[in-house]
């Protein structure tokens, strides 16, 4: 029971820590509100920044990408328990996060700025991209993909249950509508700096290779329903009406 109680607060506590990160990282791409954003930092010189944001980037797309996989996963569990897995995913990710924001080196040349309307319709577009990121965390599943459904269902002493193949709303127009969510975050702004467009380039470059590895894991795991739904839907522009309808929802049986 202990195990179970510690395990529970491992996962809010990584819960927390996600939650300040994502708020936090609007706030720094967007250049709002807090001290040290995107824009904002200590000027090293260009080919320094460049080194230390390109090492930055590079940390977290190797470690997101490892830590997902299927087969590290597997050995992983043999170290920490299963129903920490995902609440120690989402912790070292959101840490790296806040370890991007916090050494961040701004290049600060203009590549485009714009005011008035279209300063107002990009900072628009800017916050509907977060909010589509948002909402699609929603959509599939939550509170289970960082983590605090399995911690609270151990303590339940629920049975492990497979994730669900899901194709809500937003499913339905893109395969991955969270990516596309951050993609429109990262490049919706009125004002595009170097910097800001080395980490929209950079994200975009690990977004593309990142939901091609995503998609293998999801084809092994649902098979037949996740190639039909490929065949149908779009990966991340969504089509203009009239394409074929999806089934609503198909958990997977093996
Ligand atoms: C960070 S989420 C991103 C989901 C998706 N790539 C997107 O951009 O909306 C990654 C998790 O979502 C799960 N996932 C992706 N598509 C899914 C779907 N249609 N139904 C259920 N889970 C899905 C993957 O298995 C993975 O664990």
């Amino acid at each position: 029971m202990t195990g179970r109680a510690a395990a529970l607060i491992y996962g809010l506590a990584s819960y927390l820590v996600f939650s300040v990160s994502f708020a936090y990282a609007s706030a720094f791409i967007g250049n709002f509100v807090v001290p040290k954003t995107i824009d904002v930092g200590p000027d090293s010189g260009l080919a320094q920044a460049l080194a230390i944001d390109a090492i930055l980037l590079g940390i977290f797309a190797i470690q997101h990408s490892v830590m997902a996989r299927q087969g590290f996963k597997r050995w992983w569990t043999r170290i920490v328990p299963a129903s920490c897995e995902r609440s120690t995913y989402v912790l070292i990710s959101s840490l790296l996060l806040i370890l991007i924001f916090w050494q961040w080196r701004p290049i600060v040349a203009t590549v485009w700025r714009v005011e008035g309307w279209p300063e107002v319709m990009l900072t628009s577009i800017f916050w509907m991209g977060w909010l589509i990121a948002l909402m699609s965390t929603f959509q599939i599943d939550h509170f289970e993909l960082f983590g605090l459904r399995q911690v609270v269902d151990v303590l339940r002493g629920a049975a492990d249950s497979m994730p669900a193949f899901k194709t809500p709303l937003l499913y339905r127009l893109v395969r991955h509508p969270l990516m596309l969510g951050l993609l429109i975050a990262f490049w919706a702004t009125p004002h595009m700096t170097a910097g800001h467009l080395l980490f929209a380039a950079a994200t975009t470059g690990y977004i593309l290779i990142g939901v091609r590895l995503e998609e293998r894991d999801l084809v092994a795991a649902f098979g037949a329903s996740y190639e039909q739904y490929r065949q149908r839907v779009p990966m991340l522009l969504p089509r203009l009406p009239g394409g074929a309808p999806i089934a609503p929802e198909t958990r997977h049986g093996g």
